[in-house]
């Protein structure tokens, strides 16, 4: 039995909490919100992220950030990406002096450009952390439905061991030592999914998206290499596996963001989609790359205001004609 601490109280980090209890493991959830708290400590719901969901008697949440860190050995990181920064500095004076850190949000930090690994580290550098990511919807996992994830830490055999103490019925984790391969596939599937949903809502038809899904990956492999991933990683669970999820189901908020935006719905009020966060800052880093990105270059024009759906759609569908792997054709 492991002593885990989820930081997050939305539909993520109350889904992995939810598992983890059902597991056998003791496990505390700090929030920010008290109402929030409250409902799952006390009516065993969280009615805004996960509906009826029935989440289990053991399953407690408080806004007492020290007493949901007492003791804990491992520390899940589940708020949204872009305040992965304040949670860390949050947590920082009240931290276990060993507790293993895991980063599970998905998306670059848009003022740093650092990956989620990196911002933790960086207000904590004497944590070894980690990263969870892969395809899984929350909505799944509470239900009990099985999803299978990869675990990497810097220290393969101790990711492999985490690996096997974490794994239950709803969740297969599998041991992985790239840290950034891990993670750029979940931050950048997300962009992907908005641009093939802006594809979907304006009904271009199954086998464009295919054509884009393809493409859009070769820019994540493309990217993620350069910012020092492994290209096997990125054909794994966290890379591949996840963009075929999120591009696939209208469970994702960024592909409903992305059909919304397509067939020209209002987006305000929409659930977070963190692909439109980290657009910007993933094409800033391709650029300092060098790396060619059209799909998510439009995506993020399209995003910004720049240009319209009807127009990404004919600019994605006109690209020059060329090998289609340049490295072996020209
Ligand atoms: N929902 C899903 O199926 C999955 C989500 N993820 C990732 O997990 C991360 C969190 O997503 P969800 O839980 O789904 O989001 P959510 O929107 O359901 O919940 C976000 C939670 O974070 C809290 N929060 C927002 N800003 C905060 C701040 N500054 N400080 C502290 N708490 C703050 C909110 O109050 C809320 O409780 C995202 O990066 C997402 O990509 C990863 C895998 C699956
Ligand atoms: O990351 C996810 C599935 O793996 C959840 O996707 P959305 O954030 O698009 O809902």
């Amino acid at each position: 039995m492991a002593r885990i601490c989820i930081l997050g109280t939305g539909a993520w980090g109350t889904a992995l909490a939810t598992a983890f209890v059902r597991q056998g493991h003791d496990v505390r959830m700090w929030g920010r919100n008290a109402e929030t708290c409250a409902e799952i400590s006390e009516t065993h719901r969280n009615h805004a992220y996960l509906g009826e969901a029935c989440l289990p008697d053991g399953l407690s949440a408080s806004t007492d950030m020290a007493g949901a860190l007492e003791n804990a050995q491992i520390v899940l990181f589940v708020a949204p990406a872009q305040s992965t920064s304040d949670v860390a500095g949050l947590a920082a004076p009240q931290l276990p002096g060993d507790a293993l850190l895991i980063a599970c949000a998905k998306g670059i930090d848009r003022r740093s450009g650092q990956t989620q690994s990196e911002v933790i580290d960086a207000c904590l550098p004497d944590h070894v952390v980690g990263v969870l990511s892969g395809p899984s919807f929350a909505a799944d996992v509470v239900r009990g439905l099985p999803t299978a994830l990869t675990l990497a830490l810097p220290d393969q055999a101790r990711a492999q061991s985490l690996a096997q103490t974490l794994s239950g019925d709803a969740i297969r984790l599998y041991a992985s030592d790239d840290i950034v391969g891990v993670q750029i596939g979940g931050a950048l599937k997300n962009v992907m999914a908005i641009a093939v949903g802006i594809c979907r809502g304006g009904g271009m038809g199954a086998s464009a998206e295919a054509a884009l899904i393809t493409r859009g990956y070769a820019e994540l492999v493309r990217l993620g290499v350069a910012m020092g991933a492994r290209a096997e990683t990125l054909m794994g669970l966290s890379g591949l596996g996840d963009l075929v999820l999120t591009c696939s189901s209208e469970l994702s908020r960024n592909f409903s963001y992305g059909i919304a935006v397509g067939s020209g719905h209002d987006v305000t009020g929409l659930k977070l989609a963190e692909g439109v966060h980290t657009v910007s800052i993933a094409n800033e880093i391709a650029a300092r790359h060098g790396i060619s990105c059209p799909v998510m270059q439009t995506a993020d024009l399209v995003l910004s205001g720049r240009m319209s759906a009807e127009e990404a759609r004919t600019a994605l569908m006109s690209r020059p004609i060329k090998a289609e792997h340049p490295e072996i054709g020209q």
